[in-house]
C-alpha cells in the first residue's frame, strides 16, 4: 500500500519462481479487488517508450483539426472505431467536457486498418501499446481467478478468444470556478473483466464504498492502474465488486489524456457466475449475458448503468 492507502501490486513477484512470493502477490491482488476494486501495478515490464508513445499518439490524434476526426463520428455505437464528444450545458453555454475515441483492438489484424490513419505513427504506437496491455490484463486475469480459488487457467481459453477495446479520452482544460472542480466523466463502472488505465495526469477518482468518499487514483509518469469491471463482478458472484470511478478536472488543470484498455470475452460469449462460487448461502446474484447484448441495450437508448442494476442483478436487495 502507498501512503494514500492505494494497493500496489508488484508484478515481478507475480512472475517470481518462488512459490511464496507468487502466492503473496496473488493474495494482494485478491485483497485489492475485494477492497476498493482497484490497484496500481509496478514492475510491470511495459517499457516507458511504449507508454509514452501511446500517450503521444493519442494526444496528437486529439490535436488534429476537427475535419480529420469528424470522419470517424457516428451515431451507431456498434462502429468499431468511433469519435465523439461529451458536452454539458454550463451557465447557458455548451461546454465540451470530453473527446472520446473508441476503437476495437483485438484481434488486431481485423481492426487496425480502420483506426485513424493520422498522425502517421498512430497505428504503430497504439498497436504496440494495445498488445502489451492485453498481455498484462491476461496475466492479471490468471492471478484473479487463482485468487478466487478457481485456478490459474480457469479463463485462459476464453481470454484467448477475448475482446479488447481501447478507450481514448481527451479532457480539455477546465475553467470551472467551482472549487470542487468539474465532473468530466460521470461516475460509472466498466463492462469489462478488468480495465487497465494510463493517463497523463491526475483526475481519476474511485469511490471507497466503505467510507462513501472519493479516492484519487495514483498518477504520475507511466503509472498503470487496474480496476475490476462488471463482468468480473458477475463471474465472482459479487465477491469482487466493479469499481465505481469518475474523472474530475480542477480549474487551471492542463488538458488530460487517458487510454483505457477495456478487456472482456468475445462479443457473443456469455459471461456467467462461476458455478464454483455458488453456495447455498450465496446463490447466483447475476444472470448470464454477452457483451453484444449490452451493446444492443445501449443502442436502444438505455443507460449503461441500468443494464447491471436492472437486467443482470438477480437479488438486488441482498447486495
Ligand atoms: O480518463 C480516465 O482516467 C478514465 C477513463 C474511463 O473511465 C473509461 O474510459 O472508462
Ligand atoms: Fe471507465
Amino acid at each position: 500500500m502507498d501512503s494514500t492507502g492505494v494497493r500496489i501490486v508488484d508484478l515481478s513477484k507475480l512472475r517470481s519462481t518462488s512459490f511464496s512470493e507468487r502466492s503473496a502477490a496473488i493474495h494482494d491482488i485478491g485483497r485489492a479487488c475485494q477492497a476498493m476494486g482497484f490497484f496500481q501495478v509496478v514492475n510491470h515490464g511495459v517499457g516507458a517508450d511504449i507508454l509514452q508513445g501511446a500517450l503521444d499518439a493519442a494526444t496528437a490524434f486529439f490535436n488534429l483539426p476537427m475535419e480529420d476526426k469528424s470522419g470517424l463520428s457516428s451515431d451507431d455505437i456498434r462502429q468499431p472505431v468511433r469519435y465523439s464528444t461529451v458536452s454539458e450545458l454550463d451557465d447557458g453555454e455548451v461546454k465540451i467536457r470530453r473527446h472520446v475515441l473508441k476503437q476495437y483492438s483485438r484481434p488486431l489484424e481485423t481492426w487496425i486498418q480502420k483506426w485513424p490513419s493520422k498522425p502517421i505513427d498512430y497505428r504503430e504506437k497504439m498497436a504496440m501499446f494495445s498488445a502489451q496491455m492485453w498481455r498484462l490484463v491476461s496475466e492479471l486475469v490468471e492471478a484473479v481467478t487463482e485468487s478466487l480459488g478457481l485456478g490459474r487457467h480457469y479463463l485462459t481459453s476464453r481470454m484467448e478468444r477475448g475482446f479488447e477495446m481501447m478507450g481514448l479520452n481527451y479532457y480539455p482544460p477546465c475553467h470551472q470556478d467551482d472549487d470542487g472542480g468539474a465532473i468530466c466523466f460521470a461516475p460509472h463502472t466498466d463492462y469489462t473483466l478488468l480495465t487497465a488505465l494510463l493517463a497523463t495526469q491526475q483526475g481519476l477518482e474511485y469511490l471507497d464504498r466503505e467510507s462513501g468518499s472519493w479516492h484519487p487514483a495514483p498518477s504520475g509518469s507511466f503509472t498503470l492502474v487496474v480496476h475490476v469491471g462488471n463482468y468480473l463482478e458477475v463471474l465472482s458472484n459479487g465477491r469482487y465488486r466493479a469499481a465505481l470511478h469518475r474523472v474530475v478536472s480542477h480549474r487551471g488543470a492542463a488538458p488530460r489524456v487517458s487510454i483505457a484498455s477495456l478487456s472482456s470475452f468475445a462479443m457473443e460469449e456469455s459471461v456467467e457466475v462461476a458455478e464454483e462460487l455458488v453456495e447455498e448461502t450465496q446463490p447466483p446474484m447475476y444472470r448470464a449475458s454477452t457483451l453484444s447484448e449490452f451493446i444492443d441495450f445501449l443502442s436502444a437508448g438505455n443507460r449503461g448503468a441500468d443494464f447491471m442494476e436492472q437486467s443482470l442483478k438477480i437479488a438486488r436487495d441482498k447486495l
